[in-house]
């Protein structure tokens, strides 16, 4: 399908917009124009599909970022901005320029308007193209869903990737929020750059300030060279921050400084390094409880939350469940040797009414191990290990359930491996950093096991 040749201007000023419009029907282009964002909204929220939009950039200063940063991310244009040299230098401007597709720098020439927009039309036509997307491919590992709710967020990484705003990932450990992540870094302009994650949970304090802004030599004992933190790392490309509610609030501090700057400091340097980051974060905590409880700043839950997108567990995903552990089987099957073709409908049928608490890492785990013990044509459901499945009819509340399930999860995989904690980890499919979590939440190791245990 071929897109008009059709641009929407926003712009404030009668006398630009005309000088606009003439060279922009001078290259063969219909325009249509509004005073100002707000105006434009309704009008392309309910009619666009998709097509370019040019924005004057210093026109947008005095609108708040987050009402840009909203209405750029959430729609399926393809934005450009004009922007002058003396607006260059505000950091308000700055910032808008970053969640653009495109930049003209005045003075406009007709050359450089047509390159751009043969630019942004190659662009407009590839998210058109992708309006209806049911799959994304990270990697080898093709993200799938039938499920509606599932399918908008394929679109929405789709539709965030090209832009600079800084998306948050919510879900459960093992619902594929680094995958996500990366996903987002693979379809933006950045796919060139480097993807850099950072697990801020997993970290002691005093290292996470230094592997995240680097450090000078001599900063501090053990500090015998210069080292780049990962922000300076992932500089041209995506930093993923997992487990962003970890973070210790002098820490929140500096990297909210970092996201209003753009600039760090390595540790002992006063010099500043400006770096061009994107921001990628999950989380499974509930960040919105922590800032009323004061332990995660509003401001920078703020400036990371731009977009959100909200991974449900694989227990709400029933419909997408064969789908899943049949993509995991094939992607299995073509790297190891394997006898089975496929799973008996017994065992789809107990994937299917299984909770999941490890979610889709679990599942990869357990098809895993399934596919080494398997000797027949098919895998049986006790190839996959899953002894208890909680029962909905005791009475209790889901909350109560789920807890009541974990709890038993967790004491009978430690039983099993010696309270070994990464071997237990590894067995239920999260995080060493998750299962310590969850084993404190249930009070079923005390302080001191985890430095007995085998990390
Ligand atoms: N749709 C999928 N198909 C196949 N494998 C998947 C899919 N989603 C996630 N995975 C795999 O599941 C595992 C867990 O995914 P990921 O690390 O992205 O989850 P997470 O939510 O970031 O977990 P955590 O919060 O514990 O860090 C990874 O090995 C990933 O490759």
């Amino acid at each position: 399908m071929l897109l008009p040749k059709h641009v929407v201007v926003i712009n404030d000023s009668p006398t630009r917009q005309s000088v606009l419009i003439e060279s922009l029907s001078a290259l063969g282009w219909s325009t249509e124009c509004y005073r100002s964002l707000y105006s434009a909204n309704d009008v392309l929220l309910r009619s666009k599909p998709g097509g370019i939009a040019i924005i004057i950039v210093e026109e947008l200063v005095s609108t708040p970022l987050k009402d840009v940063e909203n209405f750029i991310c959430n729609k399926k244009m393809v934005w450009l901005g004009v922007i002058s040299d003396e607006q260059h230098d505000n950091s308000h401007a700055r910032h808008i320029v970053r969640l653009l597709n495109g930049v003209f720098r005045l003075p406009l020439t007709d050359n450089r308007l047509s390159n751009l927009l043969d630019y942004a039309y190659g662009q407009a036509m590839i998210k058109a193209s992708i309006s209806n997307i049911d799959r994304i491919n990270v990697n080898g590992i093709m993200l799938r869903s039938c499920i509606p709710e599932v399918k908008h967020i394929f679109r929405l990484i789709h539709r965030v990737a090209d832009s600079r705003a800084a998306v948050m990932i919510l879900g459960e450990s093992g619902t594929g929020k680094e995958l996500v992540s990366r996903a987002i870094h693979d379809l933006s302009m950045r796919a060139t750059g480097p993807f850099v994650a950072l697990n801020c949970g997993s970290l002691a304090n005093e290292l996470i300030q230094s592997e995240l802004f680097g450090h000078e030599k001599g900063a501090f004992t053990g500090a015998t060279r210069q080292r780049i933190g990962h922000i300076e790392a992932a500089s041209g490309g995506t930093l993923f921050l997992d487990e962003i509610g970890d973070l210790s609030t002098p820490l929140q501090v500096n990297l909210l400084r970092f996201l209003e700057t753009h600039s760090i400091q390595r540790l002992s340097s006063s010099q500043e390094i400006s770096v061009d980051v994107r921001i990628v974060s999950a989380t499974h905590v509930d960040l919105e409880q922590a800032v009323e409880q004061g332990r995660f700043r509003l401001d920078l839950l703020h400036r990371l939350n731009t977009v959100i997108i909200h991974l449900p567990p694989l227990r709400q995903r029933k419909a997408d469940i064969e789908l899943i552990a049949n993509q995991i089987f094939e992607d299995l099957s073509s790297r190891y040797p394997c006898k089975a073709r496929g799973f008996h409908r017994d065992t789809i049928a107990l994937m299917k009414s299984y909770h999941w608490p490890g979610n889709i890492r679990e599942m990869l785990n357990r098809i895993k191990s399934a596919m080494l013990l398997c000797d027949g044509k098919l895998i049986l459901p006790d190839k996959l290990n899953i002894e208890h499945i909680p029962r909905a009819n005791s009475g209790n509340s889901l909350n109560e359930i789920k807890s009541q399930a974990e709890r038993r999860l967790l004491t009978s995989v430690l039983r099993k491996n010696e309270n070994n904690i990464a071997r237990s980890a590894k067995e239920m499919g999260v995080s060493r950093v998750t299962f310590y979590r969850l084993a404190k939440k249930h009070n079923i190791i005390h302080r001191g096991d985890d430095q007995k245990k085998t990390m």
